[in-house]
């Protein structure tokens, strides 16, 4: 058994915790509050983001980043996107060699770099980052915590690593791990299923059915292929755990953070008021910035991802935007993808 620190003590630290823990591993789980850690320590629980869930006792909480990581090969990274470069500058000062596995789901606006080019970027050519590894997949912390049976992906440049990752988590009662090698697609599929969600949680805020919804999942994946396929993904990524799997998964529960928040602003509240009830990461805002830019620089058509980006950014009423989105010149189903297809002799 290994000894592994997770940082990051929000809901996805927590539950990925408990599966290690649960895996016979001793987890320093690292919280950048005090009182947090404190009462990971002391009561055994995160009710703020795991309510009502007791913790394994071979958790401990740990406020010091530095003790968190010493003597540890590997570090598990689950912060939101915006704070993967802060915490990254933190593992820099630490002596040590770390396979870094990341399970946050985003693309930063203006660099428009996937996690795992952030994390190889904070590190440069600095001694102490072995291997970047990406944990992705249709997986609500809440249930991960109720160990209810979920299925995840693991994926890396170097595929051993992965399949030491993917050896510390899965298990053969809730947790089941995949490795798949593209990890373009694996991230890019993560990211933006939660500008999609944000996309269903409007429509059902509008009051539309599941017409409305099943056409966004569907319409959705079709323009996450294509920005992905335009980015190096391979196309068959999309059909799986990391793709269509977590679409289904985010835009369909009502875990889902981006999808709540979607609904709040089809129900006409404002994206400040929303963000500021959440309590939680809605990571599917930064991501909507990140790929509307991103699609304008690669010439990619993201019809649905430009409606929510001016939902979000331009004041632009929802109902509109779908009056908008179902007023387009008529189109192919598949002409994009079967292009793609071709090109690359699939
Ligand atoms: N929740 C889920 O079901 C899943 C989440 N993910 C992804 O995991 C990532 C993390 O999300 P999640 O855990 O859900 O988010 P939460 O909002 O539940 O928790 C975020 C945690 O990160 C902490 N944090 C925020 N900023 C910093 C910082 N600068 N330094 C240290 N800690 C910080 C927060 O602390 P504080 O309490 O002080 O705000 C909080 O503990 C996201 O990218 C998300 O998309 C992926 C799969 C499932
Ligand atoms: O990524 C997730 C489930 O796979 C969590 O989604 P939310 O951030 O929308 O809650």
């Amino acid at each position: 058994m290994s000894n592994i620190a997770v940082l990051g003590a929000g809901s996805w630290g927590t539950a990925l915790a408990i599966v290690l823990a649960d895996n016979g591993h001793h987890v320093r789980l690292w919280g950048h509050r005090e009182a947090t850690v404190k009462e990971i320590n002391e009561c055994h629980t995160n009710e703020k983001y795991l309510p009502g869930v007791m913790l394994p006792e071979n958790i401990y909480g740990e406020a010091s980043l530095e003790k968190a990581i010493e003597g540890l090969d590997t570090i598990i990274l689950a912060v939101p996107t915006k704070a993967i470069r802060e915490v990254c500058q933190s593992i820099k000062l630490t002596n040590g060699m770390y396979t870094i596995v990341h399970v946050s789901k985003g693309i930063e606006p203006d660099t428009h770099m996937r996690i795992s080019e952030m994390i190889e970027e904070e590190f440069g050519n600095h001694s102490v980052l072995k291997d970047v590894v990406v944990l992705s997949g249709p997986s609500h912390a809440e249930e991960v915590s109720q160990k209810q049976p979920t299925t995840v992906t693991v994926s890396s440049t170097n595929m051993e690593e992965a399949e030491r990752i993917q050896d510390l988590f899965i298990n053969d009662q809730y947790f089941r791990v995949y490795t798949n090698p593209d990890v373009v697609g694996v991230e890019i599929g993560g990211a933006l299923k939660n500008i999609i969600a944000l996309g269903a949680g409007i429509s059902d805020g509008l009051g539309y059915g599941d017409n409305a919804k099943a056409a966004l999942i569907t319409r959705g994946l079709a323009e996450i292929s294509r920005l992905g396929c335009a980015m190096g993904a391979n196309p068959l990524t999309f059909s799986g755990l990391t793709g269509i799997g977590d679409l289904i998964v985010t835009c369909t529960s009502v875990h889902s953070r981006n999808w709540r928040a979607g609904n709040l602003l089809g129900k006409g509240q404002s994206l400040q008021s929303v963000l500021g009830n959440m309590g939680m990461v809605v990571e599917g805002v930064r991501t909507a910035k990140a790929a509307y830019q991103l699609s304008s620089k690669l010439g990619v058509q993201m019809p649905i991802t430009e409606a929510i980006y001016n939902i979000l950014f331009n004041d632009v009423d929802a109902k509109s935007a779908v009056d908008d989105l179902m007023g387009r010149t008529k189109t192919h189903e598949m002409e994009d993808l079967t292009n793609i297809l071709d090109d690359r002799g699939i």
